[in-house]
């Protein structure tokens, strides 16, 4: 049977979602940030950082972050925006044909006086999850739903879980693979096919629509462990694949823009 129900992560609120052959996902209304996914095999497919907090004070190091209206200091405003640092609202959630899934929506009438004033523009987002089998898929759309066109970024900052990074292979960024062994941090553009990230003997399949681009990130180990939220040697347990939106795009009023990310799970 697949379910829906309201669970604590960390301390945080979060929905998780459970499809009827077993595939499951959290997602904590904080940030709608999906931080748990595993397919039907039972095996976790995110990452998250064991020094992560979970209490609403910063965002969660792991899982899917949503970047949302800029993209790392590309802007003037919060470095990767203020959706992921928010607290968005269960919308809609449901099960059919045996999948689960969830619905959490942010608009600006959501935000705190602080961030509301920082982006005076009116926008509605929803994030949507949906888990069945070896497969995961979410889909994002901004609207614009004020007066005055916005411009904005976007990305779904997926850290995959890896059993060792110096092993994986990434397919479909570049001609060949691309290996990691330390610190990457690379924006592909116009990424017009699927990806592959090969780790042992699991490949997931990734496609992504409406994001152009895919930034590939590992803070390696000096990063790694200058980052208070992050243990000094998890840089070798995943790497970040990112359906990603960098060049700002202009949305006129009652406009709206949709991106989705689909991953399946091979195990060989
Ligand atoms: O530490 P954060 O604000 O979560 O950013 C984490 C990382 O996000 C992206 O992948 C950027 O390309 C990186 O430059 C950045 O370091």
């Amino acid at each position: 049977m697949s379910t829906i129900e309201m669970v604590d992560y960390g301390q945080l609120p979060a929905v998780r979602m459970r499809s009827a052959d077993g595939a499951q996902a959290i997602v904590t209304l904080y940030g709608a940030h999906l931080v748990s996914w595993q397919g039907a095999d039972g095996a976790e497919r995110l990452f998250c950082s064991a020094a992560s907090k979970l209490d609403g004070s910063r965002a969660i190091r792991g899982g899917v972050p949503v970047i949302f209206p800029q993209f790392a200091e590309r802007g003037s405003g919060m470095r990767h925006g203020f959706a992921r640092v928010a607290t968005w609202r269960l919308q809609d959630s449901g099960t059919h044909d045996g999948a689960a899934f969830a619905v959490f929506a942010l608009e600006h009438g959501d935000l705190a006086p602080a961030l509301a004033q920082a982006w005076p523009h009116g926008f509605a987002l929803t994030l949507r999850v949906e888990v069945r089998g070896a497969a995961l898929a979410l889909a994002f759309e901004v609207r614009n739903t004020g007066l005055d066109a916005f411009a904005f970024s976007a990305a779904l900052h997926t850290y995959f879980s890896v059993g060792q990074l110096a092993r994986v292979r990434i397919g479909g960024v570049q001609e060949g693979w691309l290996h990691i062994e330390d610190k990457f941090d690379h924006i592909f553009r116009a990424i017009d096919g699927p990806m592959t990230l090969a780790d042992g003997g699991t490949t997931l399949h990734l496609e992504q629509s409406g994001f152009g681009d895919a930034v590939v990130w590992n803070p390696g180990a000096l990063d790694s462990a200058a980052l208070s939220d992050m243990e000094d040697a998890e840089y070798q347990r995943f790497v970040c694949i990112e359906p990603a939106l960098i060049a700002p795009l202009t949305l006129a009023p009652g406009a709206a823009w949709r991106g989705a990310h689909r991953v399946g799970i091979e195990v060989q």
